[in-house]
């Protein structure tokens, strides 16, 4: 993916200021930035909750800039939210379905045995509402459910949110296995740990354009002055 130029207003606010990057096939960029440096603004933009003022959003041959979410949704572009927007009183299973819809049904069975091979504790839970599992768990089936689209990209905004570090590094680990598998991931992450843990590369946002950025490994031993780049 493609991202040139992108502006974002609220009214007469600008939050994004022509920030431009790639995110390669098959890594995962985490985006890194002050509170309001509009981190989850850059993923509204691209899943289209947000229509960009100016700028470009490619994914491979296609325009994304300025298309309804739901085109967006089918051209392969998932969003795991902050708030994970689950169906508190549908279960488990119900709710996993829903992020077929772009798949169709034929698949989304072999889809759905897959998840449940990947996250065992939702299978244990299929039938219960999800409104009943603990926020890990919820967090589970947000993932789960954006994979049921076989996303070409998965967006994933605080994936640690909230939850403990057990949890996090479940997180981690599952982030790595959707890597192996060619995932494409665009993640904003607070939690440095766990940012520096999944991804492969960083990009610092502030002010709404890109500041800084690299090859996570490679700063390995200098997450300090990394740190320091973005509470300036
Ligand atoms: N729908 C909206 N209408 C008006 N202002 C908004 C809206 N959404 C976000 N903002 C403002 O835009 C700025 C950037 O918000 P955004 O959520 O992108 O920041 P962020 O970098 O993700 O911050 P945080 O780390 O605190 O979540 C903030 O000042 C926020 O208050």
């Amino acid at each position: 993916m493609t991202i040139r130029d992108l502006h974002v207003a609220y009214g007469k606010k600008p939050i994004l200021r022509g920030a431009s990057y790639d995110i390669h096939k098959g890594e995962c960029l985490t985006l890194l930035g002050a509170n309001g440096s509009g981190k989850s603004t850059s993923l509204n933009a691209i899943c289209g909750f947000v229509r960009p003022g100016a700028g470009s959003v490619r994914l491979g041959d296609t325009e994304l800039a300025g298309l309804a979410p739901h085109q967006i949704f089918a051209h392969g572009v998932a969003q795991v939210s902050q708030a994970r927007d689950l169906f508190p009183d549908l279960s488990v299973e119900d709710n996993l379905r829903l992020g077929a819809m772009r798949r169709g049904s034929k698949t989304s069975t072999t889809t759905l045995a897959g998840i449940y091979d990947r996250f065992p504790r939702l299978a244990e839970r299929r039938k219960q509402p999800t409104r009943t599992l603990s926020g890990g768990e919820q967090q589970m089936v947000a993932i789960g459910r954006a994979l049921m689209s076989q996303p070409r990209l998965l967006l994933l905004d605080e994936p640690s949110g909230g939850l403990s570090p057990e949890f996090c590094e479940e997180i981690a680990q599952l982030m790595d296995g959707l890597k192996a598998e060619g995932v494409t991931m665009l993640m904003v992450e607070q939690n440095l740990k766990l940012a520096f843990r999944a991804a492969d590369r960083f990009i610092v946002l502030r002010d709404g354009a890109v500041v800084d950025g690299g090859d996570v490994k490679a700063m390995e031993h200098d997450h300090d002055a990394i740190i320091k780049n973005i509470y300036l």
